[in-house]
């Protein structure tokens, strides 16, 4: 699998997952490629997400555009999450306004038996089409990130058929199918590691687990429901990279709205621990130890506030953090309506900070 990628230029966030010192902290944005960005407006009103997500060419150029604009020192490969589900056979939708449809949710137990998860990583080859097209065009200019959805999250989306506010049927189906749970969370981690090592293979060289909707359980549910499989794709994905020689690439978790399991989390195995904004840098420290690397999180709204605002929470916040093992992001995905100009302020804040 040698590609012969071009030398990496700018490797300031492998540097910091690893704990190593960086020429300056470095900074990328959850969802930065999106709608905010005129420029992925006019790919969208051409092409459907999803054919976005399938065409290399698109993908590359969509991942491509918040380069050109910001200096960002990460890229993040564009995909989905739900991509795992639709490998599975299911059919998922991204309605405009609304978010992603499944127009037939998982209902009951006896619905497991129509996923097809042998195959399912044939069926994302695109996805590693994308990454080795996207290492080429990057010519080393930062980092590829590569990602998927943690298996609580995605089990969510499956079995409440697109976003929740309550996550009532999936939490449901953890009272009163509990093996059936079971069985699919173990399913969908499993297919998570093959995921991620084909990640890995065509070029990431880093990985990120988004377990978003960890949000909805208390602490104690996220230790049953979360923590074990979370736990279980950082030491099988190192597992099998080992086995086959290939070098260990950083891994982040971020577990929106687990900022009671901080501690917890850094026994998962994982490089990075990624943060919401509800979470106080010094605090997030204190929990994780001196050993881990932590990433956010600025809270997406304030993004909306002025210049002069950004650039005064975002120099308080990298001072919090510090410039040891830490990655400047958002506490979640930047949102449509927020200014170009927030953008360009938020990143020049974190470079000048320190
Ligand atoms: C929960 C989740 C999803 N997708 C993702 C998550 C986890 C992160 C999070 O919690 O925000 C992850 C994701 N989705 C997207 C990326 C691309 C890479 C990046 O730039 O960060 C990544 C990393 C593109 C996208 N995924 C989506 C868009 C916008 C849809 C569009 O272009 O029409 C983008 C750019 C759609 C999407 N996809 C999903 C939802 C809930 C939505 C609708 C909400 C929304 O519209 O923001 C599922």
């Amino acid at each position: 699998i040698e590609q012969n990628f071009p030398a990496l230029k700018n490797d300031n966030v492998l540097k910091a997952a690893r704990g190593e010192p960086v020429d300056r902290v470095p900074v990328w944005v959850m969802r930065q490629a999106g709608r905010y960005l005129p420029e992925f407006q006019e790919v969208r009103k051409e092409h459907d997400f999803f054919t976005v997500c399938r065409t290399p060419e698109l993908a590359c150029e969509v991942t491509m555009q918040p380069l050109r604009r910001f200096d960002l020192d990460a890229s993040i490969i564009f995909s989905d999450i739900l991509v795992i589900p639709q490998a599975f056979g299911m059919t998922v939708e991204m309605h405009p306004g609304v978010g992603p449809v499944f127009p037939e949710p998982l209902q009951t137990p006896a619905d497991l038996a129509k996923l097809k998860p042998e195959g399912a990583v044939e069926r994302l080859s695109y996805v590693g089409d994308a990454i080795t097209m996207m290492r080429h065009m990057l010519d080393g200019k930062v980092p590829l990130l590569g990602f998927t959805g943690a298996p609580w999250t995605l089990m969510g989306y499956m079995i409440e058929g697109g976003g929740s506010k309550t996550m009532s049927k999936a939490k449901a189906w953890l009272k009163n199918y509990t093996d059936d749970s079971k069985k699919l969370l173990d399913m969908l981690a499993s297919s998570i590691v093959d995921y991620l090592e084909m990640q890995v293979k065509a070029g990431a060289q880093m990985v990120q687990v988004f377990e978003s909707s960890a949000e909805h359980l208390s602490k104690e549910e996220f230790l049953t429901w979360c923590a074990p499989y979370l736990k279980d794709i950082a030491s099988k994905l190192k597992q099998r990279l080992s086995e086959q020689n290939i070098p260990l690439v950083p891994m982040t978790i971020f577990a929106k709205g687990a900022g009671h399991s901080l501690a917890e989390q850094a026994t998962f195995g994982y490089d990075v621990i990624s943060l919401d904004w509800t979470v106080d840098p010094e605090e997030a420290r204190k929990q994780v130890g001196p050993n881990i690397t932590l990433q956010g999180n600025l809270d997406p709204q304030d993004l909306y506030k002025t210049p002069e605002e950004i650039r005064e929470l975002a120099t308080t916040m990298v001072r919090k953090f510090g410039k040891t093992r830490y990655i400047a992001n958002l506490g979640h995905g930047i949102t449509p309506q927020t200014p170009i100009v927030s953008m360009e302020v938020f990143v020049d804040a974190v470079h000048k900070a320190l």
